[in-house]
């Protein structure tokens, strides 16, 4: 099974709109309502690829109520942790230029947090587990090292999938799995990457430190794996990018499902790149027939590991 945790989950009020004006009334006709949040969006494509996983994390009022109603007529299995807190809404507006509006985490008492301790200490050496998305600031850094620190000593694998200062904490716990995209990479070192093989040179050194497998996702371009016995370059299928929120989430899912079906981390990944680009084309998240149509025209490149 693999257990995905969103700390800070939200509804994604998506809207289009051919120009968006600052200061000023915008109109817009075309709305959605997706359930959201990193670690909930890897679970929705794992679903959808048609790999076991459960839903956990901390959510809460009307709007909690919302995405669990939504994530279970989508079939996927939730177990949740309720807060006293409204799950927050973030609104993404797709007009001449894309713009989101992410509100802050929950606050999380003691008792809360027992429960997701409690969770994390039955997952054995046949789970995963994916902590995905920002986390709220009323858990202490050290609490987080603590969950993956139990995932480590349990021979849980997990994926890491947050940004900022909590990335680059948590990366002395050695996940299975990081996907920062370019930017992401870039603050842990205090540089700008542009291109591949700049991003290539940072992922080695995570990868020496202990890393298993380092995804760096760069949009429309692509994205590059390093592990210890790789150096791979993807390009990612061309199409209309629709809705880009979530490609990096549905990467991380593609990686997952495939490597947990055949060990095999180059399969895994062009899995992976197919599985993001689908999202990018589509308004929600992809179905498992986009995926397969794209994963061909995945192109991958072995480059030197030196
Ligand atoms: N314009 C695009 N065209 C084709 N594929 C895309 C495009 N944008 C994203 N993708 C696919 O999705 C993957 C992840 O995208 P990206 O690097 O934007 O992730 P991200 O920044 O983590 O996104 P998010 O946080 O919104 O999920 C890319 O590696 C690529 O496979
Ligand atoms: O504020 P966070 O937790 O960093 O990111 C949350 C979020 O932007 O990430 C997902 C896309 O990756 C969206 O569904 C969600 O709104």
């Amino acid at each position: 099974m693999i257990y995905t945790c969103t700390m800070t989950p939200s509804i994604d009020y998506t809207t289009y709109l051919p120009s968006f004006r600052g200061g000023e009334l915008n109109r817009t006709n075309e709305v959605y309502y997706y359930p959201g949040g990193k670690g909930i969006n890897v679970s929705r494509v794992l679903q959808r690829l048609g790999v076991e996983t459960t839903a956990t994390g901390f959510i809460g009022g009307f709007t909690g109520e919302y995405v669990k109603d939504f994530l279970k007529q989508e079939g996927v299995q939730t177990d949740f942790i309720e807060t006293n807190d409204i799950t927050r809404i973030n609104v993404k507006i797709k007009a001449d230029q894309e713009s989101e509006l992410n509100g802050p985490g929950p606050d999380i008492n003691e008792a809360q947090l027992a429960q997701l301790t409690a969770k994390l200490n039955s997952l054995t050496s046949k789970d995963w587990f994916v902590l995905a998305g920002s986390l709220p600031k009323s858990i202490s850094m050290e609490t987080y090292r603590e969950m993956l620190a139990t995932c480590r000593e349990n021979g849980v694998p997990f994926a890491l999938d947050t940004s900022g200062p909590a990335l680059k904490e948590l990366l002395q716990e050695k996940p299975f799995l990081i996907k920062p995209n370019e930017h992401e990479l870039g603050e842990l070192f205090d540089v700008t990457i542009n291109t591949k093989e700049e991003a290539i040179v940072y992922a080695k050194n995570l990868v020496e430190s202990g890393i298993q497998h380092v995804i760096v996702s760069m949009g429309g371009a692509g994205a590059i794996l390093v592990s210890k016995d790789h150096v791979l370059a993807a390009t990612a299928p061309k199409g209309q990018a629709v809705n880009t929120v979530g490609a990096g989430d549905s990467l991380v899912s593609g990686f997952l499902a495939a490597f947990a079906k055949d060990n095999d981390p180059v399969a895994a990944f062009k899995y992976s790149v197919a599985t993001g680009s689908a999202t990018a084309f589509t308004t929600d998240l992809c179905e498992k027939a986009d995926v397969e149509q794209l994963v061909d025209k995945v192109k991958i490149e072995t480059l030197e590991w030196k």
